[in-house]
């Protein structure tokens, strides 16, 4: 089916395994759009306070170690790449150690300022150069994008989610128990949920999509078809389709 360009930004978010990542890469894609994985940034930070060996505990040494790192996020769709100081460090920032300490590092207000203040220059450079952008995260529509003209927020019963990640880690040669999948992904729903400062939640204006009973083809086809109901498509010249 032949889809028109996006045009504008589309906020992705909710909690992990709901299939942010996949799906947004995939609308980014599809209509031509860039894509920006904001918890990969989040995710590359904490890998930098690991390798400086601070405490976790200390947010006045987490946000200096943050503030030094030099973290470049790619957005294209078809090649998503994360660089801290210069090193591809992709693969290394999905690893335990990093999921164990992402949401504490995440949930330190000096690091959300940094990040959101990059994503935000990130976003303009994109609109400017491509004309559309899906962003993913955790508080894409409540903060970092708050006019965002669609934002969804996806859900899933956190059973489905954590047998998805399992998967995942499987196929990546990165093998954990269902048991200990399930208890990350509900102890990070806790923390992200709770935290201070912009916590995981839906935007007040947000759709809730509810992937539980979705595969990943039905749940890009609901968000194709949310796009198109917020006119956000136009013609690869520019012309909105009428
Ligand atoms: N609707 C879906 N149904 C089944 N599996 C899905 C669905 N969405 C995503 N997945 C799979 O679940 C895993 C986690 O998805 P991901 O996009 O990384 O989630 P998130 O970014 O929300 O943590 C991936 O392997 C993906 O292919
Ligand atoms: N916009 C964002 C994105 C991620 N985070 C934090 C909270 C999340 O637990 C971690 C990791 O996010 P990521 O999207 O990579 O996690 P999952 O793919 O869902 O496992 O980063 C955030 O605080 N704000």
């Amino acid at each position: 089916m032949e889809h028109g360009e996006l045009r504008g930004v589309v906020a992705l978010d909710g909690p992990s395994g709901t299939g942010k990542s996949s799906a947004a890469r995939r609308l980014a894609a599809t209509l031509g759009a860039r894509y920006l994985d904001t918890g990969a940034m989040y995710r590359a930070v904490t890998l930098a306070v690991l390798r400086a060996g601070v405490d976790l505990a200390d947010t006045g040494v987490v946000a200096d170690v943050a503030s030094a790192a030099l973290v470049v996020q790619g957005t294209d769709p078809d090649r998503s790449t994360t660089h801290l100081d210069g090193a591809d460090v992709g693969a290394e920032i999905r690893g335990p150690e990093v999921t164990l300490a992402v949401s504490p590092v995440s949930a330190v207000p000096a690091v959300r300022e940094l990040l959101v203040a990059e994503q935000r220059r990130i976003i303009a450079q994109a609109l400017d150069e491509a004309g559309g952008i899906v962003v993913e995260g955790r508080d894409i529509g409540t903060a970092v994008v708050p006019d965002a003209p669609l934002k969804v927020y996806l859900t899933a019963d956190a059973e489905a989610r954590a047998q998805r990640r399992a998967k995942q880690d499987s196929a990546s040669g990165r093998e954990s128990t269902l048991d200990a999948t399930l208890a990350d992904v509900q102890r990070r729903d806790a923390y992200d949920s709770s935290r201070a400062v912009s916590p995981l939640r839906a935007a007040e204006d947000a759709v809730v999509l509810d992937t539980t009973s979705l595969d990943l083809p039905g749940t890009l086809a609901a968000l194709l078809d949310l796009v198109d109901a917020h006119g956000l498509l136009a013609q690869p010249s520019g012309r909105v389709r009428g």
